[in-house]
């Protein structure tokens, strides 16, 4: 393992959802400087601010796996509604799916939203301070097109494209996604601390 740059202990990223690993994994790419493994484990969904979420949420992670963790929490913030439902979309979206979520719009003129990924890092220890990298696109809620096989893919239309995120290839979607942003962040964060 030595001199490869890639001997120090692997970081596990915790997700129990497997289309966000797939792509965190894509957007990754092979250069990453440190070896990155998974863990399927349903982690409490949080109440708060996005960012406090992500830190209580890699905090319990890295108490569970003992070791450097990542976690990544999404959020969808519809500014007719004050950012909600932010943290708490995956409730919304699992009632009301990508349809629900453009009629919850329905008598709102102002359509807009933010897709928001947090991504939080620990090294492990107890009392080692937890680092946030955010990624944000700002787009449209839609009424959906495109393949309903992630999330709210075919209900968001970022700005700029006349594409859902669903209708794009991944190629696309993670170049300018909420989630690729964030990744690019961590990923800078790591180089420059090889
Ligand atoms: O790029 C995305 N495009 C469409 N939908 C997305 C995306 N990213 C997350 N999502 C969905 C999944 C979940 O319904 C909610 C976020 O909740 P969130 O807690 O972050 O994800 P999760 O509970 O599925 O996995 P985890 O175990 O990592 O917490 O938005
Ligand atoms: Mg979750």
């Amino acid at each position: 393992m030595s001199g490869d740059g890639k001997s120090k202990k692997p970081i596990v990223i915790v997700t129990g959802n497997k289309n966000k690993l797939a792509e965190f994994k894509q957007i990754l790419g092979a250069d990453f400087p440190h070896e990155v493994t998974s863990q399927d484990i349903d982690l409490p969904e949080y109440q708060g601010e996005p960012e406090q979420i992500a830190i209580d949420k890699c905090k319990l992670a890295a108490e569970k796996i003992k070791g450097p963790v990542i976690i990544e929490d999404t959020s969808l913030c519809f500014n007719a509604l004050g950012g909600l439902p932010g943290p708490y979309i995956k409730w919304f979206l699992k009632e009301l799916g990508p349809a629900g979520l453009f009629r919850l719009l329905h008598g709102f003129e102002d359509k807009t939203a933010n897709a928001l990924c947090i991504f939080a890092y620990s090294a492990g220890e107890p009392n080692s301070k937890v680092e946030l990298f955010v990624g944000k696109t700002p787009g449209k809620v839609v009424s959906p097109r495109g393949p309903q096989n992630f999330g709210w893919d075919p209900c968001f239309q970022p700005d700029g494209f006349e594409q859902t995120y669903a209708e794009m290839s991944k190629e696309t979607k993670n170049k300018i996604s909420h989630r690729g942003k964030a990744v690019e962040a961590l990923k800078k964060y790591f180089v420059g601390k090889k």
